[in-house]
């Protein structure tokens, strides 16, 4: 060939040069639209935070806006405006890409008529019934949009990413977990006290800590403390620092053995919900409904359940500011994602003094939670240490990866899909299980069809398939008679535990090939199973198996899902295959009967 590897290199060493250049000023401009977009939080009630900073390609910002609250005038809009004539041709930072609550684009059309010619995104919206439409909407119109992490990838991008998850964490932890956004927060001493042994508190932190926790306050929906609390503080939990939003304040009290005077009970200013035990002192009950407090009544109150219900009511971030003993059972419940612990260079002691968490049951260090993104922070004479329980969830679909999915499926958009999750054969994709009462018909090794109950009396037995053991082959007589999926499966995994020699050699290897044909026959020969497969297009689908991490997905996605994995690659097949299924199913169907 007559080209020497000079005549390469210099243009992609320039290329290269000239991409660095760009990534650390995009990841700048992507970091200042979070910064700004964290302007709002604390003056209204919380809502996604959404900053868009617009700039010309040289990196000169032209134009800047963040959102105030839902229904006002849109970050981009503000940051249009502000642009003028300079948006021509420009590029929009987004920390987030915009979700259209109302149905009028109003943000996309404002990037287009702007003449806007690229859309750098930090995320995607995190809700699903949102994600993604913005992005296709700009990208239909000719835009070039790039997505952090999708289409930018670099560890200076990967930074300005965090800075946009973090401005929007509450949104998506409670998109992922169901549960609203919980920070604990408490003031201690050196010594680990949050209260002299008698229950005084007042005061461990310092004013301007005292002030600081006033502007958590004000980015939470409400702010929970128990009922000893209320007891021994009296506490007023309203956000003191001038102006901004006021939280919510909720007690949460088994006994309701409250003061029939407390600051709580005043809600002039801000609403007060107590939630409680069914039936508890229903004439204190009367008392604060009669003050305006509202009572919520739970069959057994925990952390929980009052969260789901929040979550219900709409809430996206609390703010716990209870003793110990609320702390550790909210902990032990998983319902705290963030911490936020004020040190006071102060030491009170006291063997009974109460400390910030309770029992969690722990009897070795090696158990101890530890913190991730912890941030160290001097607040006057205390020191802030404040950092999370469980990382940002990362909202795109990962079983399988990113990678792999659309060579599975390519019907499936990675970063624009919905997961459709199985497992009991009662959910409402439950049929997709192998436990489902589908029988199906198969060729035996000398082609003889045969009946098999299920897929999974089938997959069990063909583990002991073809051994010579006179024992393998009752296992597979045995197994493919047991009454019940379930059945089948426990005696499957017993025999292969407890007997591996009667498994087949191979079985490892042929593993998936036997549960593919066994799907494959299951999807093609039953017709409503076929439409069901075939209405999940575009979804990724997971088995929610929290025990097998081979088939299933796992609990937290660690598993490999592979048995969704093959029913996406079938229905990729059903699709593309325009003779499906029915006309080879009812001969299929007519065998069976
Ligand atoms: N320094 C700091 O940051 C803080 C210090 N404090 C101090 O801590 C002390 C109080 O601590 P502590 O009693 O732990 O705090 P809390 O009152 O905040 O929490 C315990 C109470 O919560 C109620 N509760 C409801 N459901 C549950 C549940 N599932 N699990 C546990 N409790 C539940 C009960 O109220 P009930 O008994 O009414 O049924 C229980 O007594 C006080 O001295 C206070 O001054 C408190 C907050 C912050
Ligand atoms: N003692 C203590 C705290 N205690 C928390 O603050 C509550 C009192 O709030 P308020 O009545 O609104 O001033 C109290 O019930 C408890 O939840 N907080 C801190 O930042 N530092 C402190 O030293």
């Amino acid at each position: 060939m007559g080209f020497s590897l000079g005549a390469f290199s210099t243009p992609i060493i320039c290329k290269t040069n000239n991409n660095n250049i760009t990534q650390a000023l995009d990841a700048s401009l992507i970091r200042r639209a979070a910064e700004i977009a964290d302007k709002s939080a604390g003056f209204t009630s919380p809502h996604p935070n959404f900053g868009c900073v617009i700039a010309t390609t040289a990196g000169k910002v032209v134009g800047e806006g963040y959102l105030y609250a839902q229904g006002t005038e849109p970050a981009e809009v503000q940051a249009v405006e502000a642009a003028g004539n300079w948006g021509k041709g420009a590029t929009a930072y987004l920390n987030m890409e915009p979700g259209d609550c109302h149905g009028d684009r109003t943000a996309v059309s404002a990037l287009i008529k702007a003449g806007i010619t690229r859309v750098v995104v930090g995320i995607r919206h995190p809700l699903q019934h949102l994600r993604g439409h913005a992005v296709r909407a700009l990208r239909s119109e000719g835009l070039q949009v790039d997505v952090l992490g999708e289409d930018l990838q670099s560890k200076i991008i990967e930074e300005a990413l965090k800075s946009c998850l973090l401005v929007n964490a509450p949104l998506l932890y409670r998109a992922a977990s169901r549960v609203p956004f919980s920070v604990l927060k408490y003031a201690m001493t050196l010594d680990g006290k949050i209260a002299a042994s008698t229950g005084h508190a007042t005061w461990i932190s310092s004013k301007k800590s005292r002030t600081r926790v006033f502007e958590l306050r004000g980015r939470s929906d409400a702010v929970i403390v128990g009922g000893n609390t209320v007891r021994k503080d009296n506490p007023r939990l309203t956000a003191r620092h001038g102006g901004g939003h006021l939280p919510m304040r909720i007690v949460m009290s088994r006994t309701l053995n409250l003061p029939e005077v407390a600051n709580l009970w005043d809600v002039a200013e801000v609403p007060t919900i107590v939630a409680t035990q069914r039936g508890a002192r229903k004439s204190f009950q009367k008392l604060l409904a009669s003050k305006g407090v509202e009572v919520v009544e739970f069959d057994i109150l925990n952390p929980k359940d009052v969260m789901e219900y929040l979550y219900d009511r709409g809430y996206v971030s609390i703010l716990w500011e209870c003793g110990g003993t609320l702390a550790a059972s909210a902990i032990s419940s998983g319902v705290i994602h963030k911490v936020y612990a004020f040190v006071a260079p102060k030491i009170i002691g006291g063997k009974s003094a109460p400390s910030p968490v309770g029992e969690l049951g722990m009897v070795e260090m090696t158990q101890a939670l530890e913190l991730i993104d912890v941030c160290y922070e001097q607040i006057g004479p205390d020191m802030l240490i404040s950092g999370y329980l469980q990382p940002v969830p990362d909202m795109t679909p990962v079983i399988p990866s990113v990678d792999e999915t659309s060579e599975i499926d390519p019907t499936v958009s990675p970063y624009e899909s919905s997961i459709i999750f199985f497992y009991k054969t009662w959910d409402p994709y439950g049929a997709f299980s192998n436990f489902s009462p589908h029988p199906i018909r198969m060729p035996d090794e000398n082609g003889d069809y045969l009946t098999w109950s299920s897929v999974e009396h089938y997959y069990q037995a063909h583990k002991f398939v073809g051994v010579s053991d006179p024992a393998a082959r009752k296992c597979v007589e045995d197994i493919k008679s047991a009454r019940s999926p379930e059945e089948a499966a426990r005696m499957g995994r017993t025999i292969q535990r407890q007997h591996p020699n009667l498994v087949r050699s191979d079985w490892e290897s042929v593993k998936i090939d036997v549960m593919y044909r066994a799907l494959k026959c299951k999807f093609s020969i039953y017709p409503h199973l076929n439409s069901m497969l075939l209405s999940t297009v575009g979804s990724v689908l997971v088995e929610a198996s929290p025990h097998d991490l081979f088939w299933g997905g796992g609990r937290e996605g660690e598993g490999l899902n592979y048995l969704g994995r093959l029913l996406m690659q079938l229905r990729s097949e059903f699709l593309g295959d325009s003779s499906t299924p029915s006309e080879s199913s009812i001969t299929y169907q007519e065998k069976i009967k």
